[in-house]
């Protein structure tokens, strides 16, 4: 069988500065999907125009837009890009810069032109599961995700947070409080 060799990694987005390409259709879903899992993340983004839907989640998220063809300075300062324009061309050549650069880059939905993709992500509360299909069918992704958003019980943070209290009062060493943890978990994997 094939298997999925992405590692995952979850991003403190408001450490780092993302910027966007392009401003129609494809950004917004981007920028809506970056915004949902990471509202507070740090965002530029370039394009001559933006769609009525792009500006809206602009205004909403505080992200800062400029009004104007990309220009390879845009990269300055930035850790993270995600290439959403109308020119295939363009696309390629802002990923070169990125790879020269040494900055994480996506184009939108050109999967050899991405360093890493974008994935349907669940949050409940503290609880983060993001899902990949390894490219195969981002519409599987996007179907696990609302199953999982549906299935997830909201109690899954309240039971991240009683744990947390019950950890920090553990004493002993590291091997015993990872003990006592697995011991008052068990029963969340072992059948009834
Ligand atoms: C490889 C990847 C690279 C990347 O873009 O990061 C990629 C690639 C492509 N997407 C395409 C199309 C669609 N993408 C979606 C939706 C999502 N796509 C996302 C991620 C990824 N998309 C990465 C792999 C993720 C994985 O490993 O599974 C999600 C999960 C996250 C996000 O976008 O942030 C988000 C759902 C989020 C949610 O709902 O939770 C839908 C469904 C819909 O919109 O209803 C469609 C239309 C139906 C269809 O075509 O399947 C096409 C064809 C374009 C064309 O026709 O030319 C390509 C190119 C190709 O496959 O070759
Ligand atoms: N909309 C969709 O569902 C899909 C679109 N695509 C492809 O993705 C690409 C983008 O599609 P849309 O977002 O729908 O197009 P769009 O027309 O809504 O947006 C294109 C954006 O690119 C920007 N742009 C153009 N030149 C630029 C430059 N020099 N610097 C910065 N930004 C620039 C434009 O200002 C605009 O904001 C297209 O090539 C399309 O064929 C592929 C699959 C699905």
């Amino acid at each position: 069988m094939e298997r999925n060799t992405l590692y995952p990694i979850f991003v403190k987005t408001e450490q780092i500065k993302i910027l966007i390409v392009g401003g129609g259709y494809v950004a917004a879903e981007k920028l809506g999907f970056l915004t949902k899992s990471s509202p507070n993340a740090q965002i530029d983004m370039v394009a001559p125009f933006f769609r009525e839907e792009t500006l809206a989640l602009v205004d909403t998220f505080g992200v800062h837009s400029i009004r104007r063809p990309f220009l390879p300075i845009d990269l300055d300062g930035i850790q993270m890009v995600i290439v959403a324009t109308d020119n295939p061309e363009l696309n390629e050549r802002i990923y070169r810069l990125c790879r020269i650069k040494g900055i994480l880059v996506n184009v939108a939905d050109n999967p050899p032109l991405c360093d890493f993709y974008m994935g349907g992500i669940v949050t409940k509360g503290n609880l983060k599961v993001a899902i990949s299909t390894n490219g195969k069918s981002p519409t599987v992704a996007k179907r696990l995700r609302q199953l999982f958003e549906e299935i997830l019980p909201e109690e899954l943070d309240e039971l991240l947070d009683n744990l947390n209290a019950y950890r920090v009062t553990l004493k002993g060493d590291f091997e015993d409080k990872v003990a006592e943890l697995n011991r008052v978990t068990r029963g969340l994997v072992t059948e009834k």
